[in-house]
């Protein structure tokens, strides 16, 4: 089943959060061919479990610690995140690599921190432009993926892969959707059977775009993921595709 994220980064208050859920929840009653998931920051988080329970739609945070308590001031573990309902984390995004030095050591300690919790990673991976311009595109990405999941073979089926150009996130410039298939099959041929989700610029005329490719396993969205309505017309993409699919 093809997964559609909202990464809602640090945006909105626990009022607008609720706002938006009551929005969103009757937008997407009917949906049940994709898998939605909401991962707001984490002090909606509480709000936002409570009122997706029963749901269609899961909970997942942007970030979690490697440790699972302790003296680290600021910081959120998973086993807070697993109990407030949390299912999937967002781990390695590039605004936390680029911005805050998170290392694929870090990125490698958050995983198996998840995966002890029974909390699912979506491993974020990307170049910047000046790694494309050089062609080293998928040198970046191996390195990536070989360190954060390092000795982690057997787990493989409970991670999740967003491949995010660095240079696409926020530009209103994504990658085409060539370039993102080939990128996807190379993770696929590098990992084997994982779900590969794009994010970078995704909105609501490129999603079905996408979402045609074979190897596009769903779509990490940021800001057009903010308003509801538009974050349901790129699950409706999604769900059109399946149909799509289904008809042959
Ligand atoms: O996690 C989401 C990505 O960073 C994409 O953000 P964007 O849709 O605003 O480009």
């Amino acid at each position: 089943m093809k997964l559609i994220a909202a990464n809602w980064k640090m945006n909105k208050t626990q009022r607008e959060a609720e706002e938006y859920v009551s929005k969103f929840l009757p937008l997407v009653k009917d949906v049940t061919k994709t898998e939605i998931l909401l991962c707001p920051p984490f002090t909606s988080l509480c709000k936002v479990s409570q009122m997706l329970e029963g749901s269609n739609v899961k909970l997942g945070a942007q970030n979690c610690h490697s440790e699972k308590k302790g003296a680290f001031t600021g910081e959120i573990s998973t086993v807070m995140l697993k109990d407030l309902g949390v299912e999937y984390v967002i781990v390695g995004h590039s605004e936390r690599r680029w911005i805050f030095g998170e290392s694929d050591e870090i990125i490698h300690k958050k995983i198996v921190a998840c995966l002890e919790e029974g909390l699912r990673p979506i491993l974020c991976v990307g170049e910047r432009w000046e790694d494309r311009e050089a062609g080293m595109t998928f040198k970046v990405i191996e390195t990536q993926i070989k360190l954060a999941l390092s000795g982690l073979d057997a787990f493989v089926s409970k991670i999740d892969i967003a491949y995010e150009p660095v240079w696409a996130i926020g530009t209103g410039n994504p990658a085409t959707p060539e370039d993102a298939q080939l990128v996807h099959r190379f993770i696929k041929d590098l990992v084997g059977p994982v779900r590969v989700l794009y994010g970078g610029s995704v909105n609501t005329s490129n999603a079905g775009d996408f979402l045609r490719m074979p190897d596009v396993d769903g779509l990490l969205v940021g800001t057009a993921s903010l308003d509801p309505e538009s974050f349901f017309q790129i699950i409706q993409a999604s769900e059109n595709h399946h149909q799509q699919e289904e008809g042959g």
